[in-house]
């Protein structure tokens, strides 16, 4: 038997099978639209992510040449934050999702601060007020979408993040899909009270959401449900933001281990136990996961928004390379960044500044600079960003990190690697499995039906492929370091 794991992702969704060693058995990815209505907005259209979920499903069945009896149970992981909101009845979404990456609720979040400043709900959610999280949205979608509150208070109209809404399709849609979501996804909606692990109702009512849209908080790993339709029979049992699962794909369990993962965005999380550790230097208070009925474990979280994604937009928007993978080799072209600093600002500044009104640069530009340095430049932005997350991380948590646990689509990039290493200066550790996402919603499920038994099993799962340790001079990281500082002072207060 297997472990099914549907992985809903910024950029594409894939659903891949693991054996009880935590290999990858089978995999099939789709690509879904990214779509920009103006700048700033990021939508995704759900019809056509529900329906590349149904082909990954059966692509990575065909391809193992399994059945759906071959499954144990399945879990889903998920892009955070972003928002739908659909029609119970009908299953019709009211309007595209709106990504996590989305700015257009800018303005309300000014407003807001200017009632109790920028942190007025972090000490019930973790989380300061930003354009990033789900309970905005749905004050936008409400109040720009026509009958869509006077169907949300009656209970047809019912949001969810991208877990719940694929749940829900899964375990029959109108004909009984159930509404739920788990713990770590609606710490991420800023509505939920991290002590007491449900809504919060002032929250609610101070931004005008009728509590009958939301869906039931669950646990992220127990029976919610069994699958209709393409995995017919088999046991919904595992639910975790994909940021969470990928931390219980690295199996850190113990308190003060952490990992960063490199994707769109780059995540860094550190498990801090059952203690909900606040911050004081720019990261978020978390739900890291919680096992069935056993106690809930927090994280502190450094979210950083553009990563892999300016690699992208260098191929997508300059065209001055042709797929991902050209960067590094463009990069490598020349020695340095030439002076050149890129500062991905693209949706703001997440940790550890938490500044909506900034805006991307590139700075230090003369003659000199060509498109190489700036391929440079862009791949080194994820590792300072990463850096300053990281200085963030010890200081709030008081641990020293003494080597950071690394997975994601950019961790094949050597050349990041080194420079990350550099620039930490900490051995940099990569797994043999770097799908960790997947791996980890996929132990939220096996846990939930027995298939591994406890922690221990999965520990044992994890093993090493790749370190890189610092080499470079202090003094040349420090100059570096320095510069990019100044760089990020130059894409503050942009947006009016
Ligand atoms: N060789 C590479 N060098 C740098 N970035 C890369 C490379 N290969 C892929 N990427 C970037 O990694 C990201 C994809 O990683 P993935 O973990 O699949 O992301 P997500 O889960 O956010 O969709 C893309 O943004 C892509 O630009
Ligand atoms: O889909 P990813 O891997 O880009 O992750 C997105 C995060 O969950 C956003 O918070």
């Amino acid at each position: 038997m297997y472990i099914g794991s549907i992985d809903q992702g910024t950029t594409s969704t894939r659903f891949i099978i693991f054996d009880k060693q935590g290999n990858q058995i089978s995999v099939g990815q789709k690509e879904h639209a990214q779509i920009y209505p103006h700048a700033g907005w990021v939508e995704h259209d759900t019809n056509e992510i529900w329906q590349n979920t149904q082909e990954v499903i059966g692509l990575a069945l065909g391809k193992a040449n399994l059945s759906v009896s071959d499954i144990a149970a399945v879990g889903i992981t998920n892009q955070r934050e972003t928002t739908v909101v659909w029609n119970r009845h009908t299953g019709k979404p009211y309007y595209n999702a709106l990504v996590w990456q989305d700015t257009r609720v800018g303005n309300m979040v000014a407003e807001l601060a200017k009632e109790g400043g920028a942190d007025r709900f972090r000490a019930t959610t973790g989380l300061p007020l930003a354009t990033y999280f789900s309970g905005l949205k749905i004050v936008w979608l409400l109040e720009n979408v026509e009958g869509l509150r006077a169907d949300a208070e009656k209970g047809d109209a019912i949001f969810g993040n991208m877990d719940t809404f694929i749940i829900w399709h899964l375990t029959g849609g109108i004909e009984g899909g159930i509404h739920i979501t788990d713990v770590t996804n609606a710490s991420r909606t800023q509505l939920m009270d991290l002590k007491t692990l449900a809504w919060d109702d002032e929250i609610l009512q101070t931004l005008n959401i009728p509590k009958a849209m939301l869906p039931e908080i669950k646990s992220s790993s127990e029976v919610y449900g069994e699958a209709r339709g393409v995995l017919a029979g088999v046991p919904v049992a595992g639910d975790l933001g994909d940021q969470q699962a990928a931390l219980v794909g690295q199996t850190c369990f113990a308190q003060g281990e952490a990992k960063n993962t490199y994707g769109t965005g780059c995540f860094m999380l550190m498990n801090t136990g059952t203690k909900i550790t606040p911050s004081n230097y720019g990261l978020l208070t978390t739900v890291a996961y919680q096992f069935g009925n056993q106690p809930v474990n927090y994280a502190l979280e450094g979210s950083v928004a553009i990563t892999g994604a300016l690699v992208q937009w260098l191929r997508d928007n300059l065209g001055i390379i042709e797929k991902s993978s050209d960067v590094e080799t463009l990069a490598n072209s020349v020695e340095d960044n030439g002076g050149c600093y890129f500062v991905p600002a693209f949706s703001g500044l997440y940790a550890p500044y938490w500044k909506s009104d900034a805006r991307g640069v590139i700075v230090g530009l003369t003659r000199y600079v060509n498109k190489a340095h700036i391929a440079r430049a862009a791949l080194e932005a994820t590792a300072y960003q990463t850096l300053e997350v990281l200085e963030a991380m010890e200081k709030d948590s008081e641990i020293e990190i003494s080597s950071l646990r690394v997975d994601g689509g950019m961790v094949v990039n050597e050349t990041l690697m080194q420079f990350q290493s550099d620039m930490v200066e900490v051995p940099v550790v990569c797994p043999a499995m770097i799908e960790t996402t997947a791996l980890g919603a996929a132990y939220a499920a096996g846990l939930a039906v027995g298939y591994w038994k406890d922690l221990d099993d999965l520990k044992q799962n994890w093993g090493i492929a790749n370190t890189w340790k610092p080499t470079m001079e202090t003094e040349k990281r420090n100059k570096l370091h320095h510069f990019w500082k100044k760089a990020v002072s130059r894409s503050f207060d942009w947006e009016e």
